[in-house]
């Protein structure tokens, strides 16, 4: 068997991996990176870029549409073909040579195969022509191996061939009729996504739209949805499923109405890719979420195993586990090195804002964009909070955005330190918006500061002011 050894070896080269081995190496350390599928992971070629590519071109039509004046230059609808062609280019064609490139550039060794722990700090990986290398990790192995949509256990459902998010983020055509399960991110994304190509769809969301984000913000999403035709059928489950001959999917819901469709996408979260990385060889149980500190080094895991990213259950986000690859790659350096470990509360080398300030779009119609804490989670987590909602509507650079403007922002304050813990808003294009309240979250700026932080005149942004004036001075 050939050998190897590095500093530091990092199981999975999604945008997780690739930034941990990154930091490591712009640390002085060698990396590898081992990857069994595309370098780039799930965000570039099924996940994150492909959908966004996905419902860009609704996003601007329905931009032009609201606007008189612009709207009467709409002469057509979407051009489907040259949408999916769009998201193929997002997607790199699913070739990773860019990535590659980029690896190659930043000093990273790449072992194409399945990972697989054998030991303390050591690492097998079979390739495509079943040939093992061993690689042995002078300071850490790092799992970066990222998540998996979850099927869940409906009969006759894996039978009836279901999409997860990989097959409706890639997918070369438009079905007639789409089914889908769950009302979360995914679900609603997607649902938008092929409502706006033609698809007709029926959304079963057991547990609500959005359930984990504030209530007005599944309300807008929900009633959005059915204006474009998509049916939501709120706390429906699924009890069994089938595909008949001709391919049409038949889905029995619990009361026994009967849903059918041309496809039908399961989006009900994710699971870890850890069933086959090797955990039993290291006392850790195989297909659990891999706990660990604030530091991702993985807990009972020896000191030298971190894990970043999807794997950690801590934040299913990019940026966020882009943001933990940066602490552990640097706190890895640092622990090699002898260097001191700033590991307290927003330091260096911990992942302090995965509790309390991790920013989220989702790109539906209307955009929902959040940072922090919901009222109610804020409440569960023993906070004297204030909410303040404001109609997003009621300034006046939404009114000049569009015609119809709808949309709703809410701050929830913490009453005790007079500092933001939540900001979510809902409207047409309100992305773009969330970062301000993200600094407000992460530099616990006080409120009576935030008055001198004036919003542009007439911008959307306006809403901050509008929220200070109804909590009061
Ligand atoms: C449909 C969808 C849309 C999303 N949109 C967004 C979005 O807009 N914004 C956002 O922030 N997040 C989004 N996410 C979440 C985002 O995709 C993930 O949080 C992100 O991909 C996690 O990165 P990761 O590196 O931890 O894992 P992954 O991207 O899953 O990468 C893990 C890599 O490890 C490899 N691997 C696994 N096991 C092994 C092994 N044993 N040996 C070798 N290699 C292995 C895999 O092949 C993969 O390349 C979306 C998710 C989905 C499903
Ligand atoms: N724009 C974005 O940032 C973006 C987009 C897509 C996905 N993601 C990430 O990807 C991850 C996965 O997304 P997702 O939509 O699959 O998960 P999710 O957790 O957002 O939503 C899953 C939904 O399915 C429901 N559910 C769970 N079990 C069910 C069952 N057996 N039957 C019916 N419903 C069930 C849940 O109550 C939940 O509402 C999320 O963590 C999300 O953050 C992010």
């Amino acid at each position: 068997m050939r050998t190897m050894a590095y500093d530091v070896i990092v199981l999975g080269a999604g945008p997780v991996g690739e930034n941990v081995a990154d930091r490591v190496v712009k640390g002085g350390l060698t990396a590898a990176v081992v990857e069994r599928e595309l370098v780039g992971g799930e965000c570039s070629y099924w996940a994150c870029m492909p959908t966004k590519a996905l419902l860009r071109g609704a996003a601007a039509l329905r931009a032009a549409r609201s606007l008189p004046g612009a709207r009467e230059a709409v002469t057509g609808d979407l051009d489907v073909a040259a949408v999916l062609a769009r998201r193929d280019g997002f997607s790199s064609h699913w070739k990773d040579d860019g990535q590659v490139a980029w690896l190659e550039s930043a000093g990273i060794a790449l072992h194409r195969g399945h990972g697989r722990i054998s030991g303390e700090r050591t690492v097998e990986v079979t390739g495509e022509d079943g040939v093992t290398t061993l690689l042995t990790a002078r300071h850490a192995v790092v799992v970066a191996t990222g998540s998996s949509a979850l099927v869940p256990e409906i009969a006759g459902l894996r039978e009836a061939r279901p999409w997860t998010s990989r097959e409706a983020a890639a997918a070369s055509g438009v079905p007639a009729r789409l089914a889908i399960i769950g009302g979360g991110v995914v679900a609603t994304e997607m649902a938008t996504a092929f409502a706006s190509l033609g698809s007709t769809v029926t959304v079963l969301a057991r547990d609500g739209v959005l359930p984990q984000a504030e209530p007005f913000a599944g309300e807008l999403v929900t009633a959005s949805l059915r204006e474009s035709g998509v049916t939501v059928r709120l706390g429906a489950e699924v009890a069994s499923a089938g595909r008949d001959g001709d391919g049409t999917v038949h889905l029995v819901l619990t009361g026994g109405d009967r849903v059918e469709a041309d496809e039908v996408l399961v989006a009900i979260g994710r699971t870890p890719n850890t069933r086959d990385i090797g955990l039993d060889t290291v006392g850790l149980e195989p297909g659990s979420w891999l706990a660990v500190d604030d530091t991702l080094r993985v807990l009972d895991g020896g000191g030298w195993l971190y894990a970043a990213g999807d794997v950690n259950r801590r934040v299913l986000l990019t940026h966020q586990g882009k943001y933990q690859a940066r602490a552990a790659g640097d706190v890895i350096v640092a622990r090699a090195t002898g260097a001191p470990v700033d590991d307290a509360r927003w330091g260096r080398h911990v992942a302090t804002a995965d509790g309390r300030a991790v920013p989220q779009v989702v790109f539906t119609d209307p955009e929902v964009a959040s940072v922090g804490l919901t009222a109610a989670a804020a409440e569960a987590a023993g906070l004297r909070i204030r909410v303040v909602d404001h109609d997003l509507a009621a300034v006046a650079g939404s009114a000049l955005h569009a015609e119809g403007f709808r949309g709703q922002a809410r701050m929830v304050v913490d009453e005790d330190r007079r500092v933001i813990v939540g900001f979510t808003v809902a409207g047409p294009d309100v992305a773009e918006l969330l970062h301000a309240a993200t600094i407000a979250i992460v530099g616990e700026v006080p409120l009576d500061r935030l008055w001198h932080a004036v919003p542009a005149f007439p911008t959307v942004s306006e809403v901050w002011l509008r929220l200070l004036e109804s909590y009061g001075r």
